[in-house]
């Protein structure tokens, strides 16, 4: 599906960082983590918020692209692949963080790499759940989350012009 099919859940700058901000409760609770990897580039801010809350200073990237064929998700290709300083340590205490689970595409990749690392989003779609181990808001397959890195103040036609 593409964002103009679904239901919009559009998140602010503030929302976003409360939320990271929960995110990072929850995994203070877990404990044990002694580096952070950002799945780039949806993963980079949540993972800078969980680096400050944790205390965690070792973050590492693992850059993927996804191409879309036809509405639904293809192939997720590694760009940059994992640093040796996250593949010399227990990969019980990596903590990879990413924006969202959607499909579980990205997840399942990344997951192949680092089977033991804990996964964690922000926001999980129930098709993608099974491959997070914590996340903060469940939002149905259907819902397109808005970012506030992809989007603006814009005006919104009243829902009355939209023919209700
Ligand atoms: O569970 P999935 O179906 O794989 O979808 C989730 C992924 O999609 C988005 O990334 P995207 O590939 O759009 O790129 P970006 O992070 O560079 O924005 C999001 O940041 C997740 O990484
Ligand atoms: O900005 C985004 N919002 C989403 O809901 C989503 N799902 C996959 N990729 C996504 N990107
Ligand atoms: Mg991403």
């Amino acid at each position: 599906m593409t964002p103009t099919d679904q239901k919009a859940f559009p998140v602010s700058w503030d929302a976003f960082h409360r939320d990271a901000r929960a995110l990072a409760w929850r995994l203070s609770s877990i404990g044990g983590f002694s580096a952070i990897v950002a799945v780039t580039r949806g993963g980079l801010v949540p993972a800078g918020v969980v680096a400050r809350e944790l205390g965690i200073r070792v973050i590492d990237t693992i850059c993927v692209a996804s191409y879309h064929e036809e509405n639904q998700r293809g192939d997720v290709v590694v760009l940059k692949p994992l640093s040796e300083t996250i593949l010399a340590r227990p990969s019980e205490e990596v903590l990879v963080i990413d924006d969202l689970v959607d499909t579980g595409a990205t997840a399942k990749v990344v997951r192949a790499l680092l089977p033991k690392a804990h996964f964690a989003t922000v926001y999980a779609k129930p098709q993608g759940r099974p491959m997070v181990d914590t996340f903060v808001t469940e939002v149905s397959q259907d819902t397109w989350i808005f970012f506030p890195w992809d989007t603006g103040l814009s005006f919104q036609a009243p829902i009355s012009a939209h023919g209700a």
